[in-house]
């Protein structure tokens, strides 16, 4: 047989097409071809289920990617199905190569920004984004079936020949062209398979020759070891002989030469997530979870999604364990269509929010030959998204009702993914709206109406929050005096997340623990009082005014219960939520001035009494000065400047007590 053809694709136009495409993962060609591999022997496995074949007893079938650093050629071999000449007519001449050119027709005057979902579709053409030369070698499972040569150069015209290949099945060898070299390197094509072929169904078995140079440096390495190694004994010996022991003759048989371990897959066949829940243990969960994900923690829980109707999905959701307060959560979603690896993170199926779990999640029925633009308009892909969503709501109202210990344990690691899905999905926040806890000062957890309601005499619709414990532990001091509660809001997300919370329930205000000082901190005052505390209050003002050269810091005298605090200083929850906004929105470059600031000085305070009695006096300023620093720095820091000054003023403090 001896056929020649044409397949009339113009390479001048479809090459760089492709390579534009596939620029940034040139690899997935590993995937389109061990793929064909598998669904080769799928249908063999098919046919021998069906009485059409019948598999020699004993007989693996599998796929074999053999990576040839000498040659520079990378070969895939599966012992499925096969192809004669027809076959590969019809499948590679026509299909294959009518596909492709049907794919980069539709999909040529795209953009990048609307790629095609893992670039399924371009099948056994995306061999030629590697290779020059592609050679195919088939024999097919029929009777009397004749093995097939196919090879082209370019991709644009083949030649069909008798092949020698004996053994039913498909061998495809890649001649890699210079710019590909890389993918024959035994490391970086075990990367790539691990990507793509983890968890595809047939056994994968990878095989890595090294190039003649890197075996002789190997083989000069290993010679040079087990020359040292005798140096070293016969030295030893000598040794023990010059001291006098007897030099036992080496009684240890030489070790017999082990036999070589029966090379295993690269991929396990059976996913977890292809299991039922039943079937599977937590260990089995959290071994999945570290080997997948590489997270050394283990996850706090998870949700297995099994669903068979009215579409096809399965898949694991983990939660992780968040290191500190401070991480930035980032997850993994990764996505499969049928145990094939498709990508990371696909945002069109894949509600945003749950992008900071980890899982897998594998649909078979996801249109993935299309663009990411068409996958977010379509209704399935909508329904699929929503059923997800649905799914980790459930289990989240769940276990909040039957297992609330379990909730509050995990709250502080779950609450930022939960105030995100809150705040970015309206179903999602209608699912969990009452199940959203607080951590109060005392380590209890509090739903918003219980908040409310403990606060209902003094401070109706009032909610006091926390966000630094450190920062703002003189308040809390305060706080716990009076036995007022006050919860921790301390991750980023809290402060969109309370202001979402404010616009849902108009007449509740959350109000930072230091935005301002309440009666239920100042000492009960007559009418009278009230009037003198009034006038000190402005002669304290003109006096910390002058004394900071600040005309703009309000200042306010107050008669507060805790006699021990000579000065507070409250920032207003607006201007605070604003500034916050600003630099959230990256404007923190931009000076905003300092938030509305009060300093409150507190008269019941003898140093304050002494302040105001004394204002004509030189050393006025400096005691001003030092309150005005100490009430800022038990709120957090000092600028560098004003933080030396403020060491220096300290220093002469102490100098002028102890003259
Ligand atoms: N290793 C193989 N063994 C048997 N048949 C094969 C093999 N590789 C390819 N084929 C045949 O060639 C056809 C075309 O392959 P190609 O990879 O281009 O597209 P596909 O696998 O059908 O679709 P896609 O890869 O886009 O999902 C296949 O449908 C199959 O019939």
């Amino acid at each position: 047989m001896n056929k020649e053809g044409s397949l009339s694709i113009n390479s001048e136009n479809i090459f760089p097409i492709i390579k534009k495409w596939l620029y940034s993962d040139h690899d997935i060609f590993f995937r389109e071809l061990v793929s064909n591999g598998c669904d080769a022997v799928t249908k063999l496995k098919k046919l021998d289920m069906i009485g059409e074949y019948t598999i020699p007893e004993g007989k693996e079938l599998c796929v074999k990617v053999t990576a040839d650093a000498e040659t520079k050629t990378i070969t895939f071999t599966d012992n499925g199905i096969g192809m004669d000449a027809n076959e590969i007519d019809q499948y590679i001449n026509q299909i294959a190569f009518s596909g492709a050119r049907d794919f980069l027709d539709k999909y040529k005057d795209k953009t990048n920004d609307d790629q095609i979902i893992g670039h399924f579709g371009l099948g056994f053409y995306s061999a030629f984004m590697v290779a020059d030369r592609v050679t195919i070698d088939s024999l097919s499972y029929k009777e009397g079936a004749k093995a097939v040569h196919w090879e082209s150069d370019e991709g644009t015209s083949f030649e069909m020949t008798d092949s020698a290949k004996t053994e039913i099945g498909t061998t495809i060898t890649l001649y890699l062209n210079e710019d590909s070299y890389e993918f024959c390197n035994e490391y970086r094509a075990k990367e790539i398979l691990d990507k793509y072929c983890s968890f595809m169904p047939i056994p994968i078995y990878f095989e890595a020759i090294k190039t003649a140079e890197e075996q002789a440096r190997i083989d000069e390495a290993e010679k040079k070891a087990k020359e040292e190694e005798e140096k070293r004994k016969a030295e030893e010996a000598a040794k023990k002989a010059a001291d006098g022991e007897a030099v036992e003759a080496e009684t240890e048989a030489e070790p017999t030469e082990k036999a070589p371990e029966a090379p295993k897959p690269i991929n396990e066949t059976t996913p977890l997530w292809a299991k039922h829940p039943n079937e599977c243990t937590d260990e089995e969960y959290k071994e999945f979870y570290h080997r997948v994900f590489h997270d050394y923690k283990e996850p706090l829980f998870w949700i297995h999604l099994n669903m068979d109707y009215p579409f096809n999905l399965k898949g694991i959701l983990y939660f992780p364990k968040i290191n500190t307060e401070y991480d930035s959560i980032e997850g993994t979603i990764k996505l499969y269509n049928n145990q094939v690896f498709v990508a990371d993170n696909i945002k069109e199926v894949i509600p945003e929010f749950l992008m900071l779990l980890k899982g897998v999640i594998d649909c078979p029925d996801l249109p993935l030959n299309v663009s990411r633009s068409a996958l977010q308009n379509d209704g399935f892909v909508k329904k699929i998204s929503d059923y997800i969503t649905k799914k980790v709501a459930d289990r989240l109202t769940g276990m909040c009702k039957t297992k609330r210990e379990d909730y509050e344990k995990f709250w502080d690691d779950i609450n930022p993914f939960i105030k995100f899905g809150v705040l970015k999905d309206e179903k999602f926040a209608e699912k969990m709206n009452d199940y959203i806890i607080f951590k109060d000062l005392n380590g209890k957890y509090l739903t918003l109406p219980d908040i409310l309601k403990e606060n209902e005499e003094k401070h109706k619709n009032q909610v006091f929050y926390v966000t630094d414990e450190k920062e703002q532990s003189q308040y809390i001091e305060m706080f716990k005096k009076e036995g007022i509660n006050a919860v921790l809001l301390k991750h980023n997300i809290d402060a969109p997340f309370i202001t979402r919370l404010e616009q849902k329930n108009p007449d509740v205000k959350f109000v930072r623990i230091d935005s301002d000082l309440t009666d239920s901190f100042k000492e009960e005052t007559s009418d009278e009082e009230k009037e003198t505390l009034k006038k000190d209050s402005e002669s304290l003002t003109a006096l910390f005014h002058k004394a900071l050269n600040n005309d703009k810091l309000t200042v306010k005298a107050e008669k507060l219960k805790d006699a021990s605090m000579a000065c507070v200083m409250t920032l207003s929850e607006e201007g605070r939520r604003m500034q916050e906004m600003m630099k959230m929105y990256g404007m923190s470059g931009m000076d905003f001035g300092t938030p509305d600031e009060t300093l409150v000085l507190n008269l019941t305070h003898p140093l304050v009494q002494y302040v105001l009695a004394h204002a004509e006096d030189e050393s006025v300023t400096k005691y001003c000065e030092q309150l005005y620093d100490l009430a800022a720095l038990a709120h957090g820091t000092l600028s560098p400047d004003r933080m030396s000054k403020f060491i220096t003023r300290s220093n002469e403090i102490m100098m002028e007590i102890a003259k």
